[in-house]
Order: C-alpha cells, then sequence, then structure tokens
C-alpha cells in the first residue's frame, strides 16, 4: 500500500539557465517528520514552493496527498499549513487577536475561530501570553504563534522553512520537541527545511541532503553516511603503543595489504585505518591474527559531523 502523502518524480525548476532543483525523486510518507537538508541556495525552498503550487515546475510531477499543486493550488493549500522564515504579525494586537484573525480568513466564524485560537495557544505553549502583545513575545514565542498560525486550518502537513532560526539552544530544543508531539499526536507530516543538520537530527525520521539542486541523499541519518561515503564509511583509530616511526610505517604497511583496508594514514602515533569492516570486532580479529600490536583501538564512524564538513561547509551561512 502507497502510504506516501507527498509524491515527488523527475522535478526540475530551472531559472534562465540556472537548475534550481535538478530531477528530484521523493515520497514523504504519512505522518512522517522530514528533514529537507541543505545550504544556502540548495534547492529547498524552490522545492517547497513547487509542492505548494507557488511556483511552477519546468518539468515533472508533484501530488501533495493525490493532488496537483499546479492545477489545483486551493485545494492544496487547504490542507498544507506553511510557516515561512520570516512570518509577520500585526506586534501592536495580542497574540490571541493575530490567530482568531488568521482562523476568520480560514472561513471560521468568529465564536469558532476565537475557540479554535484558544486551543491551539495552549497547543503551542502560549496560554499565559495569549493576551500579550506580539511585540512583547521573544523570538521562540513567534515561532510558536507561527507553528499555531500554520495549524489554524487543521492541515494533513506543515511546511516549516528554517524555524529554528535565531532560536537560542532551548528555544531550540523546545520547538522541536513541540514538532515531534504535534506529530505524533496528530499524525502530522512534518516537512523541516534547514541547514542545521545536528537539529534536524534530532527530530526527523528521513532527511533528505540537497547540494546545488540535487537530492545527493536520503533517508534515516544513521544510514546517510554510508550513502554518502560508500564503503569508505568506517574509521578505526589504532594506537600500537610503539614511538618509533619506522616501526609504525613498517605496522602501516603491513595494513595495507589486508583486504578490506582500503586506506591508512599515520597521524602522530596512531595509524588511521579506513576499511569497509562494518564492526570492530573483526578487524581486531585481524590485527591479532597478524600479530599486529594493539595498546588501544577506537571506532570512529563517519557521521554528520563529516557530512556536515564535507558538504556544507564552503556554503556555510
Ligand atoms: N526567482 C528566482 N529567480 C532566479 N533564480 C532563483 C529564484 N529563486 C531561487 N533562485 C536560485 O535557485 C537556487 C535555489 O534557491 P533556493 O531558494 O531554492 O535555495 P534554498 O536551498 O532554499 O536556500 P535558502 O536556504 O537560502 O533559502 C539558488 O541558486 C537561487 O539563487
Amino acid at each position: 500500500m502507497d502510504t506516501s502523502i507527498i509524491s515527488i518524480k523527475g522535478l526540475r525548476k530551472v531559472y534562465q539557465n540556472h537548475v534550481a532543483v535538478n530531477h528530484l525523486d521523493l515520497d514523504i510518507q504519512r505522518g512522517e517528520i522530514f528533514g529537507l537538508l541543505g545550504p544556502n541556495g540548495a534547492g529547498k525552498s524552490t522545492t517547497i514552493l513547487m509542492m505548494l503550487g507557488l511556483t511552477e515546475p519546468t518539468t515533472g510531477f508533484v501530488r501533495v496527498n493525490g493532488i496537483n499543486p499546479q492545477t489545483h493550488p486551493v485545494e492544496v493549500k487547504k490542507m498544507v499549513g506553511y510557516l515561512p522564515d520570516n512570518i509577520g504579525f500585526y506586534e501592536t494586537r495580542t497574540g490571541l487577536d493575530n490567530l482568531v484573525l488568521v482562523a476568520e480568513l480560514n472561513g471560521y466564524k468568529y465564536n469558532d475561530a476565537f475557540t479554535r485560537a484558544k486551543n491551539l495557544l495552549e497547543t503551542v505553549g502560549l496560554k499565559e501570553v495569549g493576551n500579550q502583545k506580539v511585540s512583547t513575545y521573544s523570538r521562540g514565542m513567534k515561532q510558536r504563534l507561527g507553528l499555531a498560525d500554520t495549524l489554524i486550518k487543521n492541515p494533513k502537513i506543515i511546511i516549516l522553512d528554517e524555524p529554528t532560526l535565531g532560536l537560542d539552544p532551548s528555544g531550540v530544543k523546545e520547538f522541536l520537541s513541540l514538532i515531534r508531539d504535534l506529530s505524533k499526536k496528530e499524525n502530522l507530516t512534518v516537512l523541516l527545511s534547514s541547514h542545521h543538520l545536528h537539529q534536524v537530527q534530532e527530530v526527523c525520521n528521513r532527511v533528505g541532503i540537497f547540494v546545488k539542486g540535487n537530492l545527493i541523499a536520503k533517508g534515516e541519518v544513521k544510514d546517510l553516511a554510508q550513502q554518502l561515503f560508500g564503503t569508505d564509511s568506517m574509521t578505526t583509530l589504532l594506537d600500537t603503543g610503539l614511538n618509533n616511526h619506522d616501526e609504525i610505517e613498517s605496522i602501516k604497511n603491513k595494513l595495507q595489504n589486508i583486504r578490506g583496508i582500503d586506506r591508512t594514514e599515520i597521524n602522530g602515533h596512531q595509524i588511521v585505518i579506513h576499511h569497509s569492516f562494518n564492526s570492530n570486532t573483526p578487524l581486531v580479529k585481524i590485527l591479532a591474527k597478524q600479530e599486529i600490536p594493539i595498546m588501544q583501538i577506537l571506532q570512529k564512524g563517519y557521521g554528520l559531523d563529516d557530512i556536515y564538513s564535507y558538504y556544507f561547509e564552503e556554503n556555510k551561512s
């Protein structure tokens, strides 16, 4: 059974001669939290705009809950809540007033709008400050209000563009845990665009990594390194306990001839072993069999930091 709520095939967007999104294939499952990750200019916003029917694909296929956003943008907007990175409120009005207004604009009569706004303020943890002017809110409170705003129309999907931008670490943590709870409770599908891998890792079931318009990897964070770095995805640090450089060099040469070891480097007294064994156990056994001295052995798998520095560093903002 196809459980995907968003289905994208061969999606491409070209601005003049610039390819913003290149042959994107992506399925987002109902109820999942999916992270769109990538440095600035990678194509995340363009992809979101195409899902919302706000920009036309050059070629390709998008369906949101079975609906084509290009031909039926209003239907898609009814079921998708979108929190842009620069949402604005009436600062001199209260949080409650702002939400009531949005609810009325979405077709609720005043009494229903009021009840809905009140309930959502409670959902996002702003119950106590609902009657305060938005101008007195912190950035974190405004983001929560923004989240309530996207939830007004009871959407099936919410799309959050850089929602944690400008929040302090505790604000980020609270905001992400709110999203996680909401998604679970309401079976809400969440698409979260960000260039903060670490934050996204905390909350997303799966992520897709965009670089220069291409989705270069997608899946659970733990599997991404394998996809991106292939067999070279395991690194083990071997401390032989030796101090003599020639002896270390000769061990390095010995290691180089072992099947499954792709590359070795000397780093001080340690030898860095890049290999395709997926656990330390067989490597330790092999080293012991070859009578290679082992004082300490540490496994270093490629993780988010490696992905980040490899793909994002030069574009980091
Ligand atoms: N209206 C437009 N006209 C021409 N080029 C555009 C337009 N919108 C986006 N682009 C270009 O398309 C590429 C992808 O931009 P996009 O905004 O989708 O990236 P992004 O990953 O969302 O980045 P950011 O995090 O900065 O929003 C960029 O090179 C951008 O300059």
